[in-house]
């Protein structure tokens, strides 16, 4: 299979695989020659530790080295159209595509691309963050999902071995729009600059999460569009539930603070690493959804802004500042403004 996108979760997932299948890894010049001269370092936050020779991997620089019966899409959403374009014309019909990516819309992007294909959506549950060069950490848990489908039955058995058993749905909008909901804290995980555990054991910062979940829950009920439940709580509760003082959230939620320490989120790593993030594709789906009924997102909306200003010129933001910000923006709507 080949992995297009070696990334944190390309990397991660398919260096997981390599051992478990034969498995091409599309890379970018500046990541071969990372992964060449110190190989591949995969850890997790249960102790798993992983280490492949760069020689070791099978890795591929143009396009048409994606030649394979499954091909794993893991690059951000803003690649999605390009990596589309660049595999038309690599990849014979009836190949099977997973979209491991976040948003809401990759899929079908990919779909338009390559109609002659079989793409499925996938959902990565877990936080994947590249330590130092080379080096790749799992900070959270969960489990892979995708489309349920008869082509993947003969690739499942490597993912389970591999430790990333893939969790076959029938629900994958509703599962891709439960996750949009986590992914909602991408940027304000990156405008706190805190790790993930920091973040979300301080209730200042998990209320601003909640008011940008709540506009997003309320949009998909005014679209009649269903939440899948990821967490043993329905989706719909997560506000409510983020929204708790801190020693009651952290007794109900244990399972969302089992968090290792030096997680952040992709966003956080993209404004880091000075690329674009995935805002559009986030908080940008909650903004068009409103739109397309006639209606605003203004929290949502709001956190785009900031997330744009943050990539062209850094600033620290307190949860008070955010938090503060977030509410005016709601009057400002409401009010007209
Ligand atoms: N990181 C995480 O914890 C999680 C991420 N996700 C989702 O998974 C997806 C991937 O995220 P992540 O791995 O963090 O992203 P990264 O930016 O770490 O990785 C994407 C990789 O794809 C490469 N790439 C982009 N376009 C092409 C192309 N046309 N040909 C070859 N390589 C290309 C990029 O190279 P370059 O940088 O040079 O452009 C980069 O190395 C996103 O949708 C994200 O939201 C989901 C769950 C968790
Ligand atoms: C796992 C999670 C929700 C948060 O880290 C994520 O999807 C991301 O960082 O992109």
């Amino acid at each position: 299979m080949v992995v297009y996108g070696a990334g944190s979760i390309g990397c991660y997932i398919g260096g997981r695989l390599h051992l478990h299948a034969r498995v091409r890894l599309i890379v970018r010049p500046r990541m071969a020659d990372v992964l060449l001269d110190r190989g591949l370092t995969l850890t997790d936050l249960h102790g798993y530790r992983q280490h492949t020779d760069g020689h070791q991997l099978d890795l591929g620089l143009d396009p048409h080295d994606a030649h394979a019966p499954l091909v794993l899409v893991t690059v951000k959403s803003a690649d999605t159209a390009q990596v589309g374009a660049e595999l038309a014309p690599v990849l014979s019909a009836g190949t099977t595509v997973i979209s491991f990516q976040n948003g809401l819309d990759n899929a079908q992007v990919l779909r338009a691309a390559l109609p002659r294909c079989t793409v499925l959506a996938g959902m990565v549950p877990f936080n994947v963050l590249q330590r130092e060069p080379g080096v790749f950490h799992q900070g959270t848990d969960g489990q892979l999902m995708a489309d349920a489908h008869p082509a993947l039955a003969r690739a499942a058995p490597a993912f389970a071995s591999a430790g990333l058993p893939l969790d076959q749905r029938d629900d994958m909008p509703a599962v891709q729009r439960a996750k949009l909901l986590f992914n909602l804290n991408n940027a304000i995980n990156a405008l706190s600059d805190l790790p993930l555990r920091e973040e979300l054991a301080d209730r200042d910062w998990r209320r601003c999460l909640a008011l940008a979940q709540r506009e997003a829950i309320a949009i998909f009920k005014a679209a009649h569009l269903p939440l899948a439940k990821l967490t043993p709580l329905p989706s719909a509760w997560l506000p409510a539930v983020l929204s708790l003082p801190d020693a009651l959230y952290s007794r109900v939620a244990k399972r969302m603070l089992a968090i290792d320490p030096l997680a952040r989120s992709s966003t956080w790593e993209d404004l880091r690493a000075g690329r674009r993030t995935e805002v559009d594709a986030i908080h940008g789906a909650i903004v068009r959804l409103a739109q397309d009924l006639g209606r605003q997102a203004p929290v949502n909306a709001r956190i785009i802004e900031w997330v744009r200003a943050q990539e062209a010129s850094p600033r620290t933001w307190t949860a008070a500042q955010l938090r503060a910000a977030m509410d005016a923006s709601v009057s400002s709507d409401s009010s007209g403004v």
